[in-house]
């Protein structure tokens, strides 16, 4: 009996010493399925926020070579663009005045062929007026033209070349009226900006006009803010951003759809504050009614006056589109004061006599001419340099 209780405590202590081996034992990673999870979770953890905040110091896979990170090449910050100096507005249109000559060709140099004629009988002067008229001068100025030079022939006797370009010379400018006041009024106001509005139908030219004029000015050594108030099309704010950039004027835009008052209100704002000279505000152009368009160009115009005068309204008119252009301008110039008439596309199209069309029409002086794609291709206009350019040197 003593023996079995004896047997019984041996087996007993054996057991605790056994399974006290066991349970202390090391336990090796991995093995357990609780803990590992948390590891791996913090690893993660640590891992992608050293990415984040500090990539240098991320540990580099096995094989990699120990310093890329450190050795990349630097990346250079993009360079800033070199900005463009155009040219001033004075003698531009003489500069582009191969280009003048060229489209008014048949105008200019087929009206001084006629006059030239032996004979001037009523068909000849019927030709002139035809001449005249197909050159979008307009019925009523094209038969005043015909009178006049009918009249100083008679005076004149005699018709030697020079006399015929003389007398050509001196009507058609008249009938552009040399006495208007074609200056762009760009000066600030003290401490606040001249604010100039463009308005016109889409694709004659306006926010390349925009551009093109914010270009003449930083010739002139001006200071100018440029305003996307054509939120209607995204593209003519992108569009508007590239000109300033080239010249260092900055672009007030919106989201497409904002309002194109505050577009307007802030670029004269920012103007203001940078102490710039001149705002120009590009506007939208759709056709919808004459009372919508009222309605938007006349919101836009208000707004800025709270802040500044608008010293300029320039209606865009593409010299290609003859009739139906002219139509359309009527529309704006109902809807909003025109002070001033930008006539682009002039080298694109013979009928350089719209001017004498669209000035009699509208009420309003041509005060600038596009003549060209290029973006110094914009000039003040001026009647001597435009006749002179169509008819020839002397
Ligand atoms: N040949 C020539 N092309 C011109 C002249 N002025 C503008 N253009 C071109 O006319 C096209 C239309 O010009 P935009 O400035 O986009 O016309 P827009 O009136 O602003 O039209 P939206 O931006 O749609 O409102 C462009 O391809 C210009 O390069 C010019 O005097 N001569």
């Amino acid at each position: 009996m003593d023996y079995s209780i004896f047997a019984v405590a041996i087996f007993l202590i054996a057991v605790l010493v056994f399974g006290g081996v066991f349970l202390i034992r090391p336990r090796r990673p991995g093995v357990t399925d609780e803990k590992p999870s948390a590891e791996v979770t913090d690893a993660t953890t640590a891992e992608a926020g050293t990415a984040v905040a500090e990539p240098e110091e991320r540990e580099e896979p096995a094989g990699a070579p120990a310093t890329a990170t450190a050795e990349a090449p630097p990346v250079e910050a993009p360079a800033a663009p070199e900005l463009e100096t155009p040219p001033p507005s004075a003698g531009r249109l003489v500069r582009l005045r191969a280009r003048l000559a060229r489209s008014q060709s048949t105008f200019g140099q087929g009206l001084l062929s006629l006059l030239s004629a032996d004979k001037l009988d009523d068909d000849a002067w019927d030709e002139i007026e035809d001449t005249l008229i197909t050159a979008d001068v307009g019925v009523t100025a094209a038969s005043q033209i015909v009178d006049n030079l009918r009249t100083k022939v008679k005076v004149q006797g005699g018709r030697t070349p020079e006399e015929v370009r003389g007398m050509l010379r001196e009507e058609l400018i008249a009938q552009i009226d040399p006495r208007l006041d074609r200056a762009v009024r760009t000066d600030p106001h003290g401490d606040r900006p001249a604010v100039l509005m463009i308005v016109g139908v889409n694709g004659t030219g306006k926010t390349t006009t925009t551009g093109k004029l914010g270009r003449v000015l930083v010739g002139d050594g001006r200071s100018v803010v440029l305003g996307a108030a054509d939120t209607f099309r995204a593209a003519a704010a992108d569009q508007l951003e590239t000109w300033g950039s080239r010249v260092g004027a900055p672009v007030v835009r919106k989201d497409e759809g904002a309002d194109p008052a505050s577009v307007a209100f802030d670029a004269v704002a920012r103007g203001m504050d940078e102490g710039a000279d001149t705002v120009i505000i590009d506007t939208a152009g759709r056709l919808h009614t004459k009372t919508g368009l009222m309605d938007e160009l006349g919101k836009v115009k208000r707004v800025v006056e709270k802040k500044s005068q608008v010293d300029e309204v320039l209606l865009v008119l593409d010299a290609t589109t003859g009739q139906n252009g002219l139509r359309q301008a009527r529309v704006f110039a109902e809807a909003v004061n025109i002070t001033g008439i930008v006539l682009t596309k002039l080298d694109g199209t013979a009928k350089g006599g719209i001017i004498i069309q669209v000035q009699r029409e509208l009420g309003v002086p041509v005060k600038l001419v596009g003549l060209g794609e290029g973006p110094d291709d914009l000039a003040p206009f001026d009647a001597e340099a435009f006749v002179d350019a169509i008819l020839g040197e002397d």
